[in-house]
C-alpha cells in the first residue's frame, strides 16, 4: 500500500467514526475552510470546533458541547435563526465572513438525516440585506492586482450594482484610493509583500494569485456581460483593471451563488478626473470623520441634510471625489442656484420624505429578496414622480432638465403597484396578505372561503351548544390539531356519540365531528391555496419590475442627485453661502470666507477672512499667536475650494477659483504609533509627499512644519521646504509657522507674502481678533496662551524671565535675511549666526582705512575665527 493510499484509508476510517451529521458538517466545512460555517439545525444555526470557539469569543455567546465525534467532545455554539441578522451584522463589521449552510430537504419526508447545502456566503463586502448594511455609506468590495507598471483596482457596491475600476502607478496613489473608497473587504493576490495599508485593513483577504490574471479576467467579464469585447466600457486597454475586475467577479459569484442581473455595466473612474487628495488630506480636513471618531462636527456633518439614504451616500461619494471638470461642476452650481431662486427645493425635499431607499430596493428586487414593504415603498416613490417632474418642468437649468428626463414616466409600474398591493403590506410575504382583494379574482375567492369560515364557526358553536345543552362548549383551532370542539372534563360525559375524541387536556376533552372535519379540509386547503396564489403573484410582480430594472435604476439615480442638489440649495440659503465661480485663469480669490464647521459649532460670530492667490503671490506665510486662528484659516480655504468642486455653494461672500489639481495638507497629527512611526517621521513623510507631488495648480496647506524636532533643525527644514514650494513647486501655499525668521522670505518678486493673526491683551485676559491682516505678526503671545491654559503662575513667571534673556541674546546675534536666491546657494543660509568673536572682529574693521593687503589679511583672520 502506498503512502497516499494509507493516508486515504486512515482518513476514511476517521470519517467513518463520525456521526452522519458530523460527516455532513465536515464536508461543508471542507469547502469553506476560511470562513465561519453557520450549520442549520432546526431553529438554530450551530457552529462547531474552532468556529464555535471563535464565534463564542466574538459574539459573546455560550460555548457548549454536543456529544462527541470520533471519541472527542465537540465544542458547539449557536445562534437562533430568527435573530441571526444581528449576529451576522456584528461578524461582518469585524471583517468576518459566514457560510450559511441550510437544510434543503424536508425533515418530514427525508429518510435518514436531512440534506444540507451552503446556499450563500455572507462577507463584509458583499452584503445586500438591509439589516447588514450601513444606511448612509456604501459597502464596497475591492480587488487589487498589480504588474510592473502599477496597481489595478476594481470595486463593486453590490447593494446598488455599481462596478468600477481604476489603475494607479504608485503606492501613494493606491493608498489615496483606499482612503477614498474605504472598502469593507479587499481581495489581494497572495504573492509576495503588499504595503501594510493594504494587508492591515479590516476585511483584507488573500486569494490565490492565478485568480488575478488579465486574460482570464477579460474572459470572465465578456461572459458575465455577454459581450464580444470590452471597448464599450472603455477598459479594453487596462489589463490591471481587468485582472482586478475578473478576480472580483469570481469572488462575488462564488459567495452569492445566484445571478446578479442588477450589475449591468463596468466603468472606469480615473484618478485624473478628480482633485487628488491623499489619505492625510482627507484626515486633516475632517471630511466625514474626526480623529476622535466623531462624525457630526465634520464637513459632511454640516452639509448633509439630504432626505434619502441614497442621496446621503451620493453626497459622501461626491465629497470624496471633487471633480476637475468645470463644466459638470458648473452645471451643478447652476442647478442649485435655479432651485434656490425658484424656492423649489423645499417642496422637492418635502416630497422626498416619502421616497425611501429606492436604489437598494431595486437591487433586492433584482436579487429577488425584496420584501413586501420594499414594494410598497417603491409604489409610494413612483407615485411622486409626476409631481417632481411638474416641479422641474419650468426650471431653466440643463442639469435639472437632464435629471427630469432620467426620472422617466414609469406610469405602468406605478399603476401596477398601486392596484396590486394593500396599503400597508405585512413585513414578510410568507404569511400572505400582501395583495389587494380585487387585484386577482382567484385570490379573492380563496380568501372569501377562509374569511367566511369565522362566521361558520360562530354558527356551529351556537348550534352545538343548543343541541348538547352544554353552555360552556367551545369551538377552537390550534396549529397542531386543527379545529376542535372543546368540552370541560366535568361535562364530557354528555358528549354526543358522533363526537370523536381528538385530544385530552387536564381540564377538558377536545372532539372533532364529521361536519367540522369537512369544513377544516376546505378552509385549510383554501388558506394554503391562497398563500400559494400570493407567492405566484409576488413572483410575477418581481418579474414585471425586473423587466424595467435599468430604467428604474436610472430613475433612482436621478432622484438621489436631485436630493443632493436640493440639499445644497437648502444649505446655501440656511447658512448664507455663495455660488462660487470656477475659471480657466489661474488664481484663488476668496472674499469673506468662513470655516463651515467652526462657524456651525461656535456660539459667537465667526470672523470672515479673505484670501488672494494670483500671479504676484502664490505663498502666504501665516504668523500669529497660538489659538489665533491660523489652522482654521488654512482649512477653511481648502474646504471652500473642495466644496466648490463638488457643486456646492461655499461659505464666503465670493469665491473665484482657477484650475486646481490637488489639495495637499501637512497639519500637525498625533503619533502614528499603529504604524510604528514617530510624530516627526509622519511629518516628514507627509511633507516629502507634498514636495514630490504639488504642482502650480495644487493648493497646499503647511501647518507648523519642523515642530517635531530641535529648533534649528526645524527652522532649517521649514525654511527649505517653503523655498522649494515657492520656487520649484510654485503651488498655492498657505504656510503657517511659529518661526518668525520665515517672515523674511517675503521679499519683493519672491511670490511670497506675509499675513498674520492678532490678539490684544486686556489686563490678564487675551482677546483673539481672528482677522487675517497683511504683514508679519509682531509677537507670539505664547506665554499668555500658556497662562490661559492654566500653567502654574510660577512657571509662567520663570518662562517670562528666560524669554527676556533669550530675546536679548537674539538681538546680539544678528540673523542674515533670507531670500529665495538662497535656494541656489545654500551657504548663504542665514540661520546660523557667525561666532561672536568673528562678529566683534568684523565690527572693529574700518574698510576705508585698509590697504588691499591688510584687507586680505583681515579676511583670512576672520575666516580663522569661524
Ligand atoms: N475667523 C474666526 N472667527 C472666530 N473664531 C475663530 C476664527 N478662527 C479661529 N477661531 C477660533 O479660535 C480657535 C483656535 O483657532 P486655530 O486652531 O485655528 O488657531 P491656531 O492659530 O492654529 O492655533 P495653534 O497655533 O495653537 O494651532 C478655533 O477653535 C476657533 O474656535
Amino acid at each position: 500500500m502506498s503512502l497516499k493510499e494509507k493516508e486515504a484509508a486512515a482518513s476514511a476510517r476517521a470519517q467513518a467514526e463520525h456521526t452522519p451529521l458530523m460527516r455532513q458538517f465536515f464536508a461543508a466545512k471542507a469547502e469553506h475552510p476560511d470562513v465561519l460555517l453557520f450549520f442549520r439545525m432546526g431553529d438554530f444555526y450551530e457552529l462547531f470546533f474552532d468556529d464555535a470557539r471563535k464565534a463564542a469569543r466574538l459574539l459573546d455567546i455560550t460555548l457548549t458541547q454536543r456529544g462527541s465525534s470520533a471519541g472527542q467532545p465537540i465544542p458547539m455554539a449557536g445562534v437562533p435563526v430568527h435573530a441571526c441578522e444581528g449576529y451576522l451584522a456584528r461578524l461582518v463589521a469585524l471583517g468576518e465572513s459566514v457560510a450559511i449552510c441550510e437544510q434543503i430537504g424536508d425533515p418530514a419526508t427525508s429518510k435518514g438525516i436531512v440534506d444540507r447545502k451552503v446556499v450563500r456566503v455572507v462577507t463584509p463586502g458583499t452584503v445586500t440585506d438591509e439589516a447588514l448594511l450601513s444606511e448612509r455609506r456604501d459597502t464596497l468590495l475591492l480587488a487589487l492586482s498589480r504588474d510592473k507598471r502599477g496597481y489595478g483596482l476594481a470595486w463593486m457596491d453590490l447593494a446598488s450594482g455599481r462596478f468600477l475600476v481604476n489603475e494607479v502607478d504608485s503606492d501613494d496613489a493606491l493608498e489615496a484610493e483606499l482612503a477614498r473608497l474605504e472598502p469593507a473587504e479587499t481581495l489581494v493576490p497572495d504573492d509576495g509583500t503588499w504595503p501594510p495599508t493594504v494587508l492591515e485593513r479590516t476585511g483584507a483577504r488573500r486569494r490565490p494569485p492565478w485568480l488575478f490574471d488579465a486574460d482570464t479576467g477579460r474572459r470572465q467579464l465578456l461572459q458575465f456581460f455577454a459581450l464580444h469585447d470590452l471597448t464599450g466600457f472603455g477598459i479594453e486597454d487596462r489589463p490591471r483593471a481587468i485582472a482586478a475586475a475578473g478576480a472580483l467577479l469570481g469572488y462575488v459569484e462564488e459567495t452569492q451563488k445566484q445571478r446578479l442581473p442588477h450589475i449591468g455595466a463596468i466603468a472606469i473612474e480615473a484618478s485624473d478626473g478628480a482633485i487628488a487628495m491623499n489619505a492625510a488630506t482627507r484626515r486633516h480636513l475632517e471630511l466625514d470623520t474626526r480623529v476622535d471618531g466623531d462624525t457630526r462636527t465634520t464637513l459632511l456633518g454640516v452639509i448633509d441634510t439630504t432626505i434619502t439614504p441614497m442621496g446621503g451616500r451620493l453626497l459622501r461619494r461626491w465629497l470624496h471625489r471633487p471633480l476637475r471638470d468645470r463644466r459638470i461642476v458648473g452645471e451643478r452650481h447652476h442647478a442649485v442656484a435655479t432651485l434656490a431662486d425658484a424656492r423649489a427645493e423645499s417642496t422637492l425635499r418635502e416630497s422626498f420624505r416619502a421616497l425611501g431607499d429606492l436604489e437598494r430596493i431595486l437591487t433586492r428586487i433584482a436579487l429577488r429578496s425584496a420584501r413586501p414593504r420594499d414594494l410598497s415603498t417603491l409604489r409610494d416613490g413612483l407615485a411622486l414622480l409626476p409631481g417632481v417632474r411638474a416641479l422641474l418642468a419650468p426650471l431653466d437649468s440643463p442639469r435639472l432638465q437632464a435629471l427630469a428626463a432620467e426620472l422617466g414616466e414609469h406610469a405602468a409600474n406605478a399603476h401596477l403597484l398601486a392596484t396590486a398591493l394593500v396599503p400597508q403590506p405585512p413585513v414578510l410575504a410568507r404569511d400572505g396578505g400582501v395583495f389587494a382583494d380585487d387585484y386577482d379574482a382567484d385570490l379573492a375567492e380563496l380568501r372569501r372561503l377562509s374569511t367566511n369560515a369565522d362566521q361558520f364557526l360562530v354558527d356551529l358553536e351556537a348550534r352545538e351548544r343548543a343541541a348538547t345543552g352544554i353552555a360552556t362548549l367551545k369551538v377552537g383551532y390550534n396549529r397542531v390539531h386543527g379545529y376542535f370542539i372543546e368540552i370541560s372534563k366535568g361535562q364530557s360525559v354528555r358528549a354526543p356519540t358522533h363526537y370523536t375524541r381528538r385530544q385530552t387536556l387536564t381540564g377538558a376533552e377536545r372532539y372533532i365531528t364529521e361536519e367540522l372535519k369537512q369544513f377544516e379540509d376546505k378552509v385549510l386547503s383554501a388558506r394554503e391555496r391562497s398563500l400559494a396564489r400570493e407567492k405566484l403573484l409576488y413572483d410575477g410582480l418581481l418579474d414585471t419590475l425586473n423587466r424595467d430594472l435599468d430604467a428604474l435604476k436610472r430613475c433612482a439615480g436621478a432622484l438621489s442627485e436631485l436630493d443632493v442638489l436640493a440639499c445644497f440649495a437648502e444649505r446655501a440659503q440656511a447658512l448664507d453661502w455663495a455660488r462660487p465661480e470656477l475659471r480657466d485663469a489661474p488664481g484663488i480669490h476668496v472674499e469673506r470666507g468662513r470655516h463651515p464647521v467652526v462657524e456651525a459649532v461656535r456660539d459667537e460670530p465667526f470672523e470672515p477672512n479673505d484670501l488672494v492667490f494670483d500671479e504676484h503671490v502664490r505663498m502666504r506665510v501665516i504668523t500669529g499667536p497660538n489659538m489665533g486662528g491660523k489652522s482654521t484659516y488654512m482649512r477653511q480655504n481648502a474646504l471652500i475650494v473642495l466644496l466648490a468642486h463638488i457643486g456646492s455653494f461655499v461659505p464666503a461672500a465670493r469665491a473665484v477659483i482657477g484650475p486646481i489639481d490637488r489639495i495637499l495638507t501637512r497639519i500637525g497629527a498625533g503619533d502614528d504609533l499603529a504604524r510604528g512611526q514617530s510624530t516627526f517621521m509622519v511629518e516628514m513623510a507627509e511633507t516629502s509627499y507634498i514636495l514630490h507631488h504639488a504642482t502650480a495648480e495644487s493648493l497646499v496647506l503647511m501647518d507648523e512644519i519642523g515642530r517635531g524636532t530641535s529648533t534649528y533643525d526645524g527652522l532649517a527644514l521649514a525654511d527649505a521646504c517653503a523655498r522649494h514650494l515657492a520656487a520649484v513647486n510654485r503651488s498655492y501655499t498657505l504656510f503657517a509657522t511659529h518661526y518668525f525668521e520665515l517672515t523674511a522670505l517675503a521679499e519683493p518678486g519672491s511670490g511670497i507674502a506675509n499675513v498674520h493673526l492678532d490678539a490684544v491683551e486686556h489686563g490678564d485676559a487675551l482677546v483673539f481678533m481672528h482677522a487675517v491682516k497683511d504683514g508679519p505678526a509682531n509677537r507670539s503671545f505664547g506665554l499668555q496662551v500658556a497662562a490661559l491654559a492654566g500653567l502654574p503662575k510660577a512657571v509662567v513667571r520663570q518662562a517670562r524671565g528666560r524669554l527676556a534673556e533669550l530675546e536679548q541674546q537674539g538681538r546680539d546675534a544678528p540673523v542674515m535675511p533670507m531670500t529665495v536666491d538662497a535656494l541656489e546657494s545654500p551657504q548663504q543660509f542665514g540661520l546660523f549666526a557667525p561666532s561672536s568673536a568673528a562678529i566683534e572682529a568684523l565690527a572693529a574693521i574700518e574698510p576705508d582705512e585698509l590697504t588691499p593687503r591688510q584687507a586680505l589679511e583681515a579676511l583670512y583672520r576672520l575666516k580663522g575665527l569661524l
